[in-house]
């Protein structure tokens, strides 16, 4: 008898203690950064452990980085990072918006996968940090009878602190796994027609609804150390390559918008000109109608909710600029559903197509 869960059956020469063998499926993982379990002490203290940990992002020796990230900055930073946390914490999923958000894309590729598809393919998520951890999506995934796994890090962009660590856990999983699973993984996508498309057409929106139109788009990106450019990751051509779709497909001038990274973490230099400055530059030099976008972020997050909204914000108006437009990351908007899942269909060709 098969199994509905996973189609399981036992193969004709069985004997009574061999496995039940699933039937075939492909699964999608898709994979965000992570997120903590609560914004209280000890949960942000295991997930920024975690994170900052990992020597994709920080790549000091850990003997020097350990005793430094242990002792003073975790117990500094979770009371800081939970505050922030729980000023946009979703208090009635009691989850990050980020998972909040991560969770609706899931659901939407997998209708659009299941439309062109049926049962043949299997979507979920996971996280880098923090849960569900790529692991137990993986083990999850070959228990339910995928033979074929495309791993999907949702960063338009490659960074060898978000892709490629994601993809190094992917891998990871894979080692563990007893019937290894046939794998790929998908590349950046910053550079496609559909989703430059859906970028452009929330801009569209957010211009639409803003009482005047702005002076100027700042593209907000979340930073790397300066450093990382040097040693050859090539986060910083493809965020900048991505102003300069944008701007192309808008039809507007140089003038009209620019490219500014956020979120800096630490003494080093990192990717400039720093978003938090900027807006003060632009409101001193006149522009008082800003309006700020974030394109390396597939899900809203605290990196948007938290720090462009608020902090990024608050050092505008301070400089004297009037009047601020946020324009939320793609999330679950129809258009970029539609640009993911034709990334994946691309991804899974020879697979079922
Ligand atoms: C979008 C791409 C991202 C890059 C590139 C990236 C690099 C990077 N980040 C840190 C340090 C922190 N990032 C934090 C949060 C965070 N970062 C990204 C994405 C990128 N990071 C996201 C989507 C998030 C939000 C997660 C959420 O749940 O909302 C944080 C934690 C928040 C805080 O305590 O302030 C840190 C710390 C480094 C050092 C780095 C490159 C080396
Ligand atoms: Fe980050
Ligand atoms: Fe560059």
């Amino acid at each position: 008898m098969p199994d509905t869960q996973t189609n399981a059956q036992r193969p004709a020469h069985a004997a009574p203690d061999h496995p039940a063998l699933p039937g075939e499926r492909v699964g999608v993982l898709l994979a965000n950064l992570g997120t903590p379990d609560g914004y209280d002490y000890w949960s942000m203290r295991r997930y920024l452990s975690e994170f900052l940990s990992d020597r994709r992002v920080i790549d000091y020796s850990p003997w020097l980085w350990q005793p430094l990230l242990q002792t003073v900055i975790l117990t500094k930073r979770p009371f800081t990072s939970g505050a922030a946390y729980k000023s946009i914490w979703n208090e009635a999923e009691n989850e990050s918006p980020l998972l909040t958000i991560t969770k609706a894309q899931t659901a939407r590729i997998a209708d659009a996968m299941q439309a062109r598809f049926g049962d043949a393919v299997m979507v979920d998520y996971c996280m880098r940090y923090g849960n569900p951890s790529t692991e137990s999506k993986v083990r999850a995934l070959t228990e339910a009878g995928c033979r074929k796994i495309l791993f999907f890090p949702l960063y338009p962009h490659y960074a060898g602190a978000t892709s490629a660590t994601a993809n190094d856990a992917f891998f990871s999983a894979l080692q563990k796994e007893t019937w290894q699973p046939v794998a790929r993984t998908v590349p950046p996508y910053f550079d496609r027609t559909d989703y430059i498309d859906a970028l452009a057409q929330s801009i569209e929106r957010g211009y639409a609804q803003a009482e005047q139109r702005p002076d100027i788009l700042l593209c907000s990106y979340h930073g790397v150390p300066q450093r990382y450019l040097t040693q050859g990751d090539p986060y910083h051509c493809q965020c900048q390559k991505t102003t300069r779709l944008l701007k192309e497909r808008l039809g507007w001038d140089d003038t009209e918008i620019m490219t500014t990274f956020q979120s800096k973490f630490g003494p080093e230099e990192w990717l400039q000109p720093y978003t938090v400055e900027e807006v003060a530059r632009q409101a001193k030099a006149g522009k008082k109608r800003i309006a700020v976008c974030a394109p390396a972020f597939s899900a809203d997050c605290i990196e948007t909710l938290e720090e462009i909204n608020e902090e990024i914000k608050e050092s505008f108006v301070h400089a004297g600029g009037e009047s601020f437009t946020y324009i939320p990351c793609l999330n679950d908007d129809p258009a970029h559903i539609q640009a993911l899942s034709n990334v994946i269909e691309e991804n899974l060709r020879g697979w079922l197509v």
